[in-house]
């Protein structure tokens, strides 16, 4: 018998390189500038952006960070972000990604625990950190990207020119780091919507899987244009073949962007696609609206990371040519995507969405499993022991795939809690309910710690998850969105609906709105038993998303509120 050696093959950079081959010349990464008014942008085109994402590995594994070293990545998207982020995967250095929205406290967190060995920003995050304190104790080398005299000098930091200088002294040809599939590449860090941020570890078979995906399921194809407004996905347009086209706009805050300058960049390059969250989407698409805009390059859009409501999909489709699809998709920092749904296919399930029954988030990536098991908070050790449930029954999701994330960084009871041992694979639960339907499509109806379970005591009355319950108030002229939270009223909890109303509407009678809210919630079996609203006049959300409700500070004000 014959024994066959696996050999360690594994790195996204290959992508690069064979476009480097392929496509020498063409256009890899344009970032556009804004400044007074004009546009300019920087280009690169593949065969550059091989070569000096090369000189980089080199220079930066001869200035001592040695391969396995964990490095800090705080650059905005620039030419210079991409050719370092290529030279970190080239060397075998794990770049740690945050998210700066996640705001301080946060970040702290995620370098105590995330321990880099390197810290490579721009002259804002190195300055935040000599202040702040971050890495403190674990950060041994650090890299300024950019800025100006007194910016660079404030840095105290070693100049990535230098490295490059160091990197192009030496003209042996580079051996890109091969590095076994599931070995740690990259440590990315959630948002936080629920807590704190964890580390999700990827490795290089996940980042493969998710590339397939975007060929397979989304048809991406090499000499395409993205429009890239998310700074990971940004990468991943490189190793397609396909140029990203970045635009001036703060990632970390999509509300605050200029649509002109999104529009003028898909104008420039003539972008086939685009990759907006449900934030940009409903932006973007007011903007067009008003100034009538079309983007007819654009042949496909995705947009992920939250629900995108159905209004803003179509505000946002006027400007697209007939037949163009925005697929939204469903997953999360662990496991991204999960599914996908056309914006068509989502127009005819928004009645089910109003009468509650969660929002479709379609079928599963072809390589994906969705499985729906029986809620519990205890971790699930082996897959062996749970019988999934039956098609219409909401349970968690779990997903088991290629692309699923196999653990969280230094997050040992975090990791036992969310993944399930399946033989040689781990499966992820996604700390969301949701149910499969007939045809296999998945509707996602909220998050496992936002389900409220009204109570006498200790006794269990009736369980209320948050979307198919406030799709239904939502479906009221005067609410703009809404929440469920649970409050203790006399040693009971009881399910509270805060209400948040159209800006432009002054409720007179909050009390004539409650008599109609409770007679909506008297229409639908799984809103029966909800009598008490508050009004809130602006609720908690997430930065990035401007759609994640924050449920949890809601519930703390609305018990405080119940108290008065
Ligand atoms: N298309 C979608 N429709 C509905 N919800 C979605 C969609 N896409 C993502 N989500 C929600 O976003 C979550 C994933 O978000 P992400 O990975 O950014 O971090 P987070 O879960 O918000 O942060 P944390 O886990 O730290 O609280 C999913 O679990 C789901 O609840």
């Amino acid at each position: 018998m014959t024994q066959t050696t696996v050999h360690a093959n594994a790195n996204i950079c290959q992508h690069l390189h064979s476009a480097a081959q392929s496509m020498p010349t063409k256009l890899a990464v344009a970032v556009q500038q804004s400044k007074n008014g004009k546009l300019t942008y920087q280009e690169i085109d593949f065969k550059t952006l091989h070569q000096q994402s090369d000189i980089i590995a080199k220079g930066l594994l001869q200035y001592g960070i040695s391969r396995g070293k964990k490095a800090v990545l705080m650059v905005t998207p620039s030419i210079e972000f991409f050719s370092l982020t290529f030279g970190l995967f080239k060397a075998g250095i794990i770049p740690i990604l945050v998210d700066p929205g996640m705001g301080i406290k946060n970040l702290k967190q995620c370098f105590a625990e995330s321990q880099p060995d390197v810290f490579i920003g721009i002259p804002k995050a190195h300055i935040a950190r000599r202040i702040l304190g971050w890495g403190k104790g674990s950060v041994k080398q650090v890299i300024n990207v950019g800025g100006s005299g007194l910016q660079r000098w404030l840095t105290n930091a070693t100049h990535l020119e230098t490295i490059i200088e160091i990197g192009s002294r030496n003209t042996h040809i580079h051996d890109m780091a091969m590095l076994e599939n599931d070995d740690m590449a990259a440590i990315l860090f959630t948002s936080g919507s629920t807590g704190t941020p964890k580390g999700v570890v990827y490795s290089h078979g996940m980042f493969e899987a998710q590339i397939s995906a975007l060929k397979n399921d989304y048809g991406i194809k090499p000499g395409e244009r993205d429009l890239a407004t998310f700074p990971l996905f940004s990468l991943f347009g490189p190793a397609l073949g396909m140029a990203s086209i970045v635009p001036d706009m703060d990632a970390s805050k999509p509300i605050t962007a200029n649509p002109a300058n999104l529009f003028a960049a898909i104008e420039q390059y003539q972008c086939s696609n685009m990759f907006v969250n449900p934030a940009l989407l409903e932006r973007l698409g007011q903007a067009g609206e008003q100034t009538q805009h079309k983007l007819s390059s654009i042949q496909r859009v995705i947009s992920a990371g939250a629900p995108a409501t159905i209004s803003a999909i179509k505000r946002f489709s006027k400007m697209l040519n007939p037949n163009v699809q925005v697929l939204n998709s469903y997953g999360a920092t662990e496991s991204l995507p999960v599914s996908m749904i056309g914006s068509d296919a989502l127009f005819n399930t928004s009645d089910l969405t109003d009468q509650g029954k969660g929002i479709c988030v379609g079928k599963p990536i072809s390589s994906v499993e969705i499985s729906i098991i029986a809620i519990t908070d205890d971790p699930i050790e082996n897959w062996d022991s749970i019988t999934p449930l039956a098609a219409n029954h909401i349970g968690e999701i779990v997903v088991k795939g290629p692309m699923v994330s196999q653990s969280y960084y230094r997050r040992m009871q975090a990791t036992q809690y969310a993944k399930i041992n399946d033989i040689n694979v781990y499966r992820h639960r996604m700390g969301d309910v949701g149910y499969l339907d007939d045809d296999g499509q998945l509707w996602m109806c909220g998050r496992k710690g936002h389900i409220v379970d009204a109570k006498r005591g200790e006794q269990r009355l009736k369980r209320y998850f948050t979307i198919p319950c406030e799709r239904v108030f939502n479906t009221h002229p005067q609410v703009k969105r809404s929440a469920l939270v649970g409050v203790d009223v006399a040693g009971h909890t009881v399910p509270v609906i805060c209400i948040e109303l159209h800006k432009d509407l002054v409720c007179s009678n909050a009390n004539v709105l409650y008599q109609e809210l409770t007679k909506l919630a008297e229409q639908h079996p799984h809103t029966q038993g909800i009598n008490r609203f508050l009004i809130h006049p602006d609720f908690p959300v997430d930065v990035r998303h401007n759609a994640k409700i924050f449920r949890e500070k809601l519930a703390v004000w609305a018990q405080a509120k119940w108290r008065e």
